[in-house]
């Protein structure tokens, strides 16, 4: 796997303050990467540096092999990405905007441009004008003004943001389908952690400007093979005679933890002493309870 991003020991310090704090860590071709953090983590400034919009204090933002410091040009001409609104003229259709934007890009086509408008999904609206578009059809211009030139890292600060659960699921199945069909390196922060769950292969926590953990998102919720179940059953119900199971009686029912393949065993020998069972169901850590956890950790340890 090619590196995409590498950051360096990044630190960036703002009227004596530090704001990064030693930031390291690689964001590979091909793979969504999430920024996590609560309010304030440093997620956005990340991303300013990252896109040349924020200067370094000190360590090194290396984009395809360029280091952002000393090769500007050379390593922003790979990063593609929309970090504050996109300005979009609402009188022109989506279409009379791309053009707009393509004449300041040296040598895109009209294929280029057809191609872009398919891969975010908005050919059959592209000739109506913006004024009449959603604000994800607006997102989704948004990402194909910045495909235009081909970028190899693509970049977005809570792209999600304000949108509906419809518009949130197109932006991310668009941007899932980038980072695989075109080996595009795609980075995002979001506070919306069960979002980040379900676009990112990776995600990083960051608090208080610090690397708490990088972790593959799969790994990060299903750490443990056992998961967690609730199985409601009457009060009081007789469980003495269940052995081999390591359970929690609670009310009007128990909790219990199994590998997927325990769950059948574990319903019949309920049954098999009579106990009668209403629901079972999953208790699994998201990755927001798995978050809240780490990130309180840290703070009762600083
Ligand atoms: N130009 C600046 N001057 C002073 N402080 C700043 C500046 N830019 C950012 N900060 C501070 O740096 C910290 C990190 O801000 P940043 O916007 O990067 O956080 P964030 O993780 O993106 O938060 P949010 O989720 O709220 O957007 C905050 O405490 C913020 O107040």
């Amino acid at each position: 796997m090619n590196a995409a991003v590498e950051l360096k020991n990044v630190t960036k310090v703002i009227k004596g303050k530090k704001i990064i704090d030693n930031l390291t860590f690689t964001i590979n071709e091909g793979e969504v990467f999430g920024f996590l953090g609560p309010n304030g983590a440093g997620k956005t400034t990340t991303i300013r540096m990252i896109v040349g919009l924020m200067g370094i204090t000190s360590g090194d933002i290396v984009i395809c092999g360029k280091n952002v410091k000393n090769e500007y040009e050379e390593a922003l001409r790979n990063v593609g990405g929309i970090v504050e609104n996109p300005e979009m003229y609402k009188f022109l259709t989506g279409y009379q905007n791309l053009m707009q934007y393509a004449r300041m890009i040296k040598g895109i086509t009209k294929e280029k441009i057809n191609e872009v408008i398919e891969l975010v999904g908005l050919k059959d609206r592209i000739n109506d004008k913006v004024k009449t578009y959603s604000l994800g059809m607006r997102q989704r211009l948004g990402l194909a003004q910045s495909l235009l030139h081909d970028p190899k890292v693509m970049i977005l600060d809570e792209p999600t943001n304000g949108l509906d659960p419809a518009g949130i699921r197109e932006i991310r199945d668009h941007l899932r389908k980038l980072s695989k069909e075109k080996g595009m390196a795609v980075i995002v922060s979001s506070h919306l952690l069960s979002e980040m769950e379900m676009m990112c292969d990776r995600i990083a926590i960051i608090q208080k400007g610090k690397l708490i953990d990088v972790q593959n998102v799969h790994d990060f919720v299903y750490e443990d093979q056992k998961q967690k179940y609730f199985v409601e059953i009457d009060n009081g119900a007789a469980l003495e005679s269940i052995s081999g199971y390591s359970f929690t009686q609670i009310e009007h029912g128990i909790e219990v933890e199994l590998e997927k393949e325990q769950v059948p065993d574990f319903i019949q020998t309920l049954v098999s002493t009579g106990i009668r069972i209403y629901e079972v169901k999953l208790v699994s850590k998201s990755l927001e309870d798995r978050f809240l956890e780490i990130t309180k950790e840290e703070v009762t340890h600083a």
